[in-house]
């Protein structure tokens, strides 16, 4: 399709995976609808620009000009996440300015920046300046950025400082939450996390629309509260990996080879597929549970423990001498693999998941039942609703882990008590491919979107 031709959209992700995978996925999209696309991204974790040939890349770099990068200090590895994302910030507020500005002034069909609702403040300033029009991709999931809407009022009540005993309530602002279900975060910096959350908000109320990486009968009622509290267009035209076969380009390693081949050797809807993602970590105790708890269900394991996934140490230090060559071809750990790939692998049985909203929405598209052990922000959001809303997954609670809750809980999604939940799992998935056929509402929304976009001027002026 060619509606776009001759028009540029600049887009701006946050430099983690989470992020940064939807943002390439969602320029894929723009790209299959005729848009140019440049991507305005960080010197810190700067991808390979061949992987990724449709696009045009830029680096911004960091704002100490001719010395050392801020982000690679010895003392930036040690920093808790909210510290990390406001160095970020700090660090390429300005250099961001310049290189918007830069790009607007070499390139004369610029229509839209499309950013990471992270970065808010920076680019909102930024694009009002050269009078671009900004719209903003939200990477989480629309019930968790409901419950980051209701953080101020949560906090008036004082929800985020409940005492443990309270920890099971529901929160009737914002149900089906409880209070061990609020999007925060351990932090030494509470202070910065809320206002990270809350300017995402504003930034996005604040926006000319809002892109989701969601669907419209997965998170109805939710898409129906930010709609009704924001006055911006609201575009659900998720799950984006799946328009067009939108998966992204992967250079295949031995050990991606190793697991399909131990894969295609498990039995159909055997294997306990584990990964917390990019970002999360765990202790060392955590490790060893989770190791037990595995190797006792007896059921074959594909765990992803991917380098700093345990806190101050290697993995396979944590572990008793051993352990790994016990299991032998029982169990399989990776350091990394095509999440998609092995999601998609009939023998794949459950996935156990910190539940990122991309692992969900992934799991989700194949049916996968989910084991949800989250761990931060969005995460706690995505699993209530996983277990209680759509009934696809089991719960296992990071704080009541131990290797016969682990145990247990792997036996039996596994086993026929898991029947229910795949039951729900199948209709699901069948939801999630209606959504993204031609009179679907996610194909709807994105032509709504295209044409949205197309009547914004190019360098406009006009707001
Ligand atoms: O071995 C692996 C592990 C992960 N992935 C991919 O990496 C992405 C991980 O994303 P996600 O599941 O969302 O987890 P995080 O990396 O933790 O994502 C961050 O960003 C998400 C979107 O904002 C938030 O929902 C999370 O809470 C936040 O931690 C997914 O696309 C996976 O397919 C792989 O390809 N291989």
């Amino acid at each position: 399709m060619e509606e776009g031709k001759g028009r540029k959209i600049i887009m701006f992700p946050l430099p983690f995976v989470g992020h940064f995978n939807p943002m390439i996925q969602l320029a894929r999209i723009f790209h299959h609808r005729g848009f140019s696309v440049t991507i305005l991204h960080t010197s810190f974790n700067f991808p390979d620009p061949s992987h990724y040939p449709l696009f045009t890349f830029r680096t911004i770099p960091h704002n100490n000009a001719g010395g050392e990068d801020p982000m690679t200090q010895p003392d930036v590895s040690s920093m808790d996440l909210v510290a990390f994302i406001r160095l970020l910030r700090q660090t390429y507020a300005e250099p961001f300015r310049q290189s918007l500005a830069a790009e607007v002034g070499r390139e004369k069909t610029v229509c839209c920046l499309v950013y990471d609702a992270v970065w808010v403040r920076n680019t909102e300033v930024a694009a009002e300046e050269l009078g671009i029009r900004r719209m903003v991709l939200i990477t989480q999931g629309v019930a968790s950025f409901c419950a980051f809407a209701a953080l101020p009022l949560l906090r008036d009540k004082n929800y985020l400082h409940i005492q443990a005993s309270r920890l099971h309530e529901l929160v009737t602002e914002v149900p089906p939450l409880k209070v061990k279900d609020l999007p925060v975060m351990e932090t030494n910096e509470p202070e910065e996390f809320y206002l990270i959350a809350t300017d995402m908000v504003k930034g996005a109320n604040s926006s000319s629309g809002v892109i989701c990486n969601t669907f419209e009968d997965l998170e109805r009622l939710s898409l129906m509260d930010i709609s009704s509290k924001s006055q911006v267009p609201i575009f659900p035209i998720g799950p984006f990996h799946k328009h067009n076969d939108n998966v992204l380009p992967t250079t295949k390693n031995i050990e991606d080879h190793v697991t399909t081949n131990w894969l295609n050797k498990q039995e159909p809807e055997s294997v306990i597929y584990v990964s917390f993602g990019s970002l999360a970590d765990i202790e060392e105790k955590e490790l060893l549970k989770i190791a037990w708890g595995l190797r006792n269900s007896e059921r074959p394991f594909l765990w992803v423990v991917r380098p700093g996934f345990v806190r101050g140490t290697e993995w396979l230090e944590a572990l008793p001498s051993g352990f790994v060559e016990n299991i032998g071809q029982k169990g399989k750990f990776v350091k990394w693999v095509n999440q998609l790939e092995v999601l998609a692998h009939s023998a794949v049985g459950a996935f156990w998941t910190h539940c990122g909203w991309n692992s969900t929405l992934e799991s989700i598209c194949e049916g996968v039942p989910m084991i949800c052990t989250p761990c931060f922000t969005d995460q706690f959001v995505n699993a209530r609703y996983i277990v209680d809303v759509w009934r696809i997954g089991i719960e296992l609670e990071r704080t009541k882990m131990d290797k016969k809750e682990i145990e247990r809980v792997l036996r039996s999604i596994i086993s026929k008590e898991g029947d229910g939940i795949r039951e729900m799992c199948s209709e699901l998935k069948e939801r999630a491919n209606v959504c993204l056929r031609k009179d679907g509402s996610s194909s709807k929304y994105l032509d709504k979107l295209v044409n949205y976009v197309m009547s914004f001027d190019s360098n406009a002026l006009a707001s």
